[in-house]
C-alpha cells in the first residue's frame, strides 16, 4: 500500500524528539520471512521450473542496488546438471533436451550464496539421481525451505549444514508448512528500541534465529529476556557503541548492518563496522551524516563515533535496510525527519509505521 502511495507522490515522515518507544504491553507479531519481498525472487523460480517443465525464461533478478549481485553460481550449477543456459536481453533462458531430466551432480559453490543454494536445492529435488551441494549456505531460511521440500516428498540430508545431499524424486506433492519468522524484521525493531530507549515484546520469534544480534544488543547495554518463542528488550540508557563484521550465517547478518549503524550513531564511544557481503552497502552513511552523525566510510569499513544528539533533516532512502536505519535515526533525532523514497522499506517490512506507532513513535505518511 505504501509503495502505491509513494508512486503517487506520497512521502513518509518520521518525527521525534529524543523519542522513547514504550511498547511493553504491545504484541509485535513478527511477519513470516519473504512474505512481502518479491523483486529478487524471479531467479528463484529458474531451477525448479527447468527441473519440472524442461525449460524456463526469467528476468535477471532485481533487489536492492547494494552491489553487482551476479548469479553465475546459479547458472553454473544448472549447467552442471545438464541445462543449456543463455542470457538474452536481460533474461535467462534455460532448457534441457526434450524427454530428459536434470542430472544429479556434485556442485561446489565458489562462495556462499543464499539464493544460489535455494535455487539449486529446489532443482535437485526433481533431478535424476543424487546431487551434492558443497559450501552451501546455512541461513535458517535455507533450512526452512529444505524442511518444506521434505514435507513435499523431497529427500534431503544435511539440512542446516554446508553440505546438502539430495536424492531426486519423480514428483513433489502439496504440504502444509509454517514459514519461519522474519529474523531481520525482529532485529530491526530491537535496534529501534536499543537506539530510542523503551520496552518491546516480540512474539512468534525464536531467539536462536537472532543469536549474534542479541549478543550485540546486550553488548550495547540492552536488557534482553527471552523464552522459546518470544523476546523482550528493555533499554533505558544511551547505547554503548558496538563493532562488528558482517558475514554468512551464523555470523552477523549483512541485513542488520544499517540498523546497527543507526544505533551506533548516538552511542557512547566509537565503533568499526566491516561489510564483507556486498560492495556497495554503505549508502546510508551520507544520509545518517545529514542527521548529524559522525561516520567515515573507507572501502568496506565504516568508523562511527557516537554523538549525543541527532537532528531531523530531509534524507533519502536508497535501499531496504538503509530505509530502516533512517527510520530508526529519525525516531531518535530531535525535530522532523523526512525520508524520501520510502517505498524501498515496503519491500521488506509489513506496516512498519503502524507497528512503530503502536510503540509510541510519531510517524506519518502524507500526500504532498
Ligand atoms: C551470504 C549472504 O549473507 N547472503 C545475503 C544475500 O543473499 P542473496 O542470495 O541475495 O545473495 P548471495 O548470498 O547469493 O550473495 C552473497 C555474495 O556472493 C556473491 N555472489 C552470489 C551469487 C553468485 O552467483 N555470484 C556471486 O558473486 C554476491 O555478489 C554476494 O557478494 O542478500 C540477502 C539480502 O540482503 C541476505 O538476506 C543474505 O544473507
Ligand atoms: C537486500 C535485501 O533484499 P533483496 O535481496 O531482496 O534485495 C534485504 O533483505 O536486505
Amino acid at each position: 500500500m505504501l509503495a502505491l502511495l509513494t508512486q503517487m507522490g506520497v512521502r513518509a515522515e518520521v518525527s521525534g524528539q529524543a523519542m522513547t518507544l514504550d511498547g511493553s504491553c504491545v504484541d509485535q507479531p513478527v511477519a513470516p520471512y519473504e512474505l512481502v519481498k518479491t523483486m529478487r525472487a524471479s531467479i528463484l523460480v529458474l531451477g525448479p521450473l527447468v527441473a519440472r517443465l524442461g525449460e524456463a525464461r526469467v528476468s535477471l533478478p532485481g533487489g536492492c542496488t547494494i552491489g553487482a549481485r551476479p548469479v553465475e553460481q546459479h547458472i553454473k550449477g544448472l549447467q552442471l546438471m545438464g541445462a543449456q543456459v543463455e542470457l538474452e536481453h536481460g533474461y535467462i533462458n534455460a532448457r534441457i533436451k526434450q524427454g530428459t531430466r536434470l542430472k544429479g551432480s556434485r556442485i561446489i559453490f565458489d562462495m556462499i550464496t543464499v539464493t544460489g543454494t535455494e535455487n539449486l536445492l529446489m532443482a535437485a529435488t526433481l533431478a535424476e539421481g543424487e546431487t551434492v551441494l558443497e559450501n552451501a549456505a546455512r541461513e535458517p531460511e535455507v533450512a526452512d525451505l529444505a524442511h518444506l521440500l521434505v514435507a513435499m516428498g523431497a529427500k534431503i540430508d544435511g539440512i542446516g549444514t554446508d553440505q546438502l545431499t539430495i536424492q531426486g524424486v519423480d514428483r513433489l506433492h502439496g504440504a502444509r508448512h509454517q514459514v519461519i519468522p522474519d529474523r531481520i524484521e525482529a532485529g530491526t525493531f530491537l535496534c529501534a528500541v536499543a537506539a530510542a530507549g523503551g520496552d518491546i515484546m516480540l512474539r512468534n520469534i525464536e531467539p536462536m534465529l537472532l543469536d549474534v544480534v542479541l549478543n550485540k544488543l546486550c553488548e550495547a547495554g540492552v536488557r534482553i529476556e527471552s523464552g522459546s518463542n518470544w523476546i523482550r528488550a528493555t533499554m533505558n540508557q544511551r547505547p554503548s557503541a558496538v563493532s562488528f563484521r558482517t558475514s554468512e550465517y551464523p555470523a552477523f547478518p549483512t541485513d542488520m548492518q544499517a540498523q546497527f549503524m543507526a544505533l551506533n550513531c548516538i552511542a557512547v564511544g566509537a565503533a568499526q563496522i566491516i561489510e564483507t557481503i556486498f560492495e556497495n552497502r554503505f549508502m546510508h552513511v551520507q544520509e545518517l551524516n545529514r542527521l548529524g552523525a559522525n561516520i567515515m566510510a573507507d572501502g568496506n569499513t565504516a568508523f562511527v563515533t557516537g554523538v549525543e544528539h541527532l537532528s531531523g533533516a530531509r534524507v533519502m532512502a536508497t535501499d531496504l535496510r538503509a530505509s530502516a536505519s533512517l527510520a530508526i535515526a529519525g525516531l531518535v533525532a530531535e525535530g522532523e525527519t523526512l525520508i524520501e523514497r520510502i517505498y524501498h522499506l515496503d519491500r521488506g517490512y509489513d506496516q512498519m509505521e503502524q507497528k512503530l506507532s503502536a510503540l509510541g513513535a510519531r510517524e506519518e505518511t502524507y500526500d504532498l
